[in-house]
């Protein structure tokens, strides 16, 4: 076995542990993921398993992909029949094939985030209850909180039980299990089925779990019952990088390891193959301020390289200045793996206006994702229809999109009958009451007649049956291709028409299409090679980038403060989000902060992050030394943002490039310059509230300042 000589001895020994629990806790960029990874080549070219044995869980999709991939290129051939993926895939293949056992119907739905937001507004209205007493945002939580069994829970209010329940009981009636009930039903399938356990605990003979330090106790639940307890289960992870107590993972899992699993042996790596010295030395003086946590040492091996920067800007868009200059002079100087990250999405605008700006590609993980779009959704949910014609939540999502005037009163009379009739609510649509007007009746059987026949046509191939749906249902119609915005949906609806045809050729079939998108979880990152990452330090796991800008170090932010100080226990948190940033880089770290931030429609004086107190003196500071702002070096755009054919030259005063103001929607940077007879169309991109296509002549701009050069 050749491969093993790619790794040093500490990994060596964990690559090749024979029987029982291990765990691996280490460091930051110290191989654990590798070890994995080698682990599972290890123990197939050995002949200790068969691909069949395997069950590998990691935290993402994107991570799962490119472990199979290394462990075929290791192996030489294919993984077939092995299972490498999150929980909730697993999950999900379980419950697909015993749906009945636990109550769900056969072809169950998933309800997205939006279906869920939507429930549980609606059970909050029926309750009674105002959102001053308990926020949807923070219902939905709360019913997360409850069904991972985290112990904050427990003693969830009486209010907090009245609407699971309720919840629950609409979500069971609509046929659909949320995403937090999968591994909940999982859970209740094994715990319940003796002879189904048996039957996995002989096929899973080794279990492997990346991330161990971000498991909740429904996930380790779920371990428990595929391996019993003294199971052949390895279990890597840093509880220095435990950053999802707001989901329910619990440090004790980790840190508890030998007490769960008695007997289990525990090993550490010491060698950080990852960050340059500077970096390593300035994240382990942070994270060395957290107390609950194992003490250890990490030598690093890629050599000096520069210093660890903090720098201080002014105010956000300087902030967003500086570092998108620093950005293109590292790609002008070749490097590309770039990435900015930021504790809230919210931070991200001013970035993006500034990388538009000057024309650097990029891309944003855990913003609105492509699968998240409306139009895509939209699509979506006729597909849903057509594997189920009973998933209610997707009738009601698309029953009047395109617009077919089935309203309000119309879904409230279908709503009746069917309690009526004792049946779902799309049972009842297809029955068509005498209480509805004749046209929503002639509506609704129009809408399942298309339905039926695009279903004949669901047999053959699934790019065609999404062509054809895009074109039949009227979706696509429903766009102007003369918008800016509605060409963007269109384009979007296409890529759907490509995604189906890529999904086709993997062999997948509609439903098993439509199970996969809905596990693509926030953190899976849509591949752009080449353009800077824009990302939560969340979604930020396991990744690593030769550069890496932490924005925002300011109190409030990072540590994050809703209302009140943190207690101890957040702050730890907050310090291990931090950490978990640092350690993403390779080459090159350097941390920002702005002394004022607008953030939600107001501007605000900020201090620096505490944290940042804790760096070691060896770290550079620059930046402001006085409060108002030091000029400072700003290139000129190597790529003119795109601009119609004529003249580049000014139109009603408007160029690209310009920074103007508009009462409603703020600051922003002119795009796109588009006459069309005598009408000018300004396209803007705002800093908070994105791109918007203006009427110079309606819409009131004030232009700030021009371009230079
Ligand atoms: N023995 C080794 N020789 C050379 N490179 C290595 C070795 N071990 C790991 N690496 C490299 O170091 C980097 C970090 O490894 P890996 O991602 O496995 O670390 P990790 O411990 O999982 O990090 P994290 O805690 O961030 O998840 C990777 O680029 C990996 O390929
Ligand atoms: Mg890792």
């Amino acid at each position: 076995m050749r491969f093993l000589e790619d790794l040093d001895p500490e990994q060596r020994e964990a690559v090749t542990y024979g029987e029982g629990p291990l765990l691996v806790v280490a460091g930051a960029g110290s191989g654990k993921t590798r070890v994995l990874t080698y682990r599972i080549a290890w123990l197939l070219a050995s002949g200790r398993a068969q691909p069949h044995n395997v069950l590998a869980v990691t935290f993402t999709n994107k991570a799962a992909r490119e472990m199979a991939e290394r462990v075929e290129k290791l192996l030489h051939g294919p993984l077939r029949g092995g299972f490498v993926g999150t929980f909730h895939r697993f999950a999900l293949t379980l419950l697909r094939q015993y749906p009945e056992k636990v109550g769900l119907p056969p072809r169950f739905a998933i309800a997205d985030e939006d279906e869920q937001r939507r429930l549980v507004e609606q059970v909050l209205k029926e309750l009674g209850i105002p959102s001053t007493q308990l926020s949807p945002r923070a219902a939905r939580a709360a019913i997360s909180r409850w069904k991972n069994g985290s112990s904050s829970a427990v003693s969830a209010s009486e209010l907090v039980s009245a609407v699971v329940e309720r919840y629950q009981e609409r979500l069971q009636a609509a046929g659909a299990v949320d995403f937090d009930d999968m591994l909940v039903l999982a859970v209740k399938l094994l715990a319940e089925d003796a002879g189904l356990r048996q039957i996995l605990r002989q096929r899973f003979t080794y279990l492997l779990v990346d991330e161990f330090q971000d498991t909740n106790p429904v996930q380790m639940e779920l371990l428990w019952h595929l391996a019993g307890p003294r199971p052949n289960l390895t279990a890597v992870g840093d509880e220095d990088q435990s950053i999802y107590r707001f989901r329910g993972a619990e440090l004790e899992h980790i840190l508890r390891f030998e007490h769960t699993y008695p007997g289990a042996k525990v090993l550490t790596l010491g060698n950080n193959y990852r960050s340059a010295e500077p970096i390593l030395k300035a994240a382990a003086a942070v994270i060395a301020h957290n107390t609950r946590r194992r003490p250890k040492l990490l030598r690093s091996c890629s050599g000096d390289g520069e210093p660890v920067r903090v720098l201080a800007a002014a105010d956000e868009s300087d902030e967003a200045g500086l570092v998108v200059a620093d950005i293109r002079r590292e790609r002008a100087a070749g490097r590309t793996s770039i990435a900015v990250l930021f504790r809230i999405n919210a931070l991200s605008r001013p970035l993006e206006a500034e990388l538009v700006r000057w024309g650097v590609p990029y891309r944003v993980v855990g913003g609105v994702r492509f699968w998240d779009r409306a139009e895509v959704r939209d699509a979506l949910a006729y597909l849903r229809l057509l594997a189920n014609p009973d998933d209610e939540l997707a009738f009601l999502r698309v029953v009047n999109v395109p617009a077919r005037g089935l309203g309000a009163v119309t879904l409230e009379r279908l709503r009746q009958a069917a309690q009526i009739w004792g049946c779902s609510l799309c049972e009842a649509s297809r029955r068509l009451p005498e209480t509805l007007t004749p046209r929503a009746r002639e509506a609704l059987a129009r809408f399942w007649e298309l339905l039926d026949s695009l279903r004949q046509q669901a047999g053959g191939s699934l790019r065609e049956l999404v062509a054809a749906l895009l074109e039949q249902s009227g979706l696509a119609a429903q766009y102007d291709t003369r918008e800016e915005e509605d060409r963007a949906r269109l384009a979007n609806l296409d890529q759907l028409v490509n995604a189906a045809a890529e999904a086709e050729q993997r062999g997948l079939t509609l439903p098993s299409f439509l199970d996969e998108v809905a596990l693509l979880s926030e953190a899976d990152a849509e591949t752009a090679p080449q353009s800077v990452l824009l990302s939560t330090l969340h979604a930020a796991k396991g990744l690593e980038f030769d550069v890496v800008y932490l924005v925002g170090l300011e109190e409030g932010l990072l540590p994050l403060m809703r209302g009140e100080e943190p207690e101890l226990a957040d702050e730890e948190e907050e310090r291990r989000l931090l950490y978990v940033g640092m350690t993403r880089a390779r080459k090159k770290l350097v941390l920002t902060w702005a002394r004022s931030r607008r953030l939600h429609g107001e501007t605000r004086t900020t201090r620096p992050s505490r944290f940042l107190a804790e760096l070691p003196p060896e770290v550079r500071r620059e930046g402001l030394t006085s409060p108002s702002p030091l000029p400072h070096w700003e290139p000129k755009p190597l790529v003119r943002p795109r601009q119609e054919a004529p003249a580049p030259e000014a139109r009603n005063g408007f160029r690209p490039g310009m920074k103007v103001e508009h009462p409603t929607f703020g600051r922003g940077v002119v795009l796109q310059v588009q006459a069309s007879g005598a009408q000018t169309r300004v396209v803007v991109f705002f800093d908070r509230a994105g791109k918007k296509t203006l009427l110079p002549s309606v819409a009131p701009l004030k232009v700030l300042s021009a371009p230079r050069g």
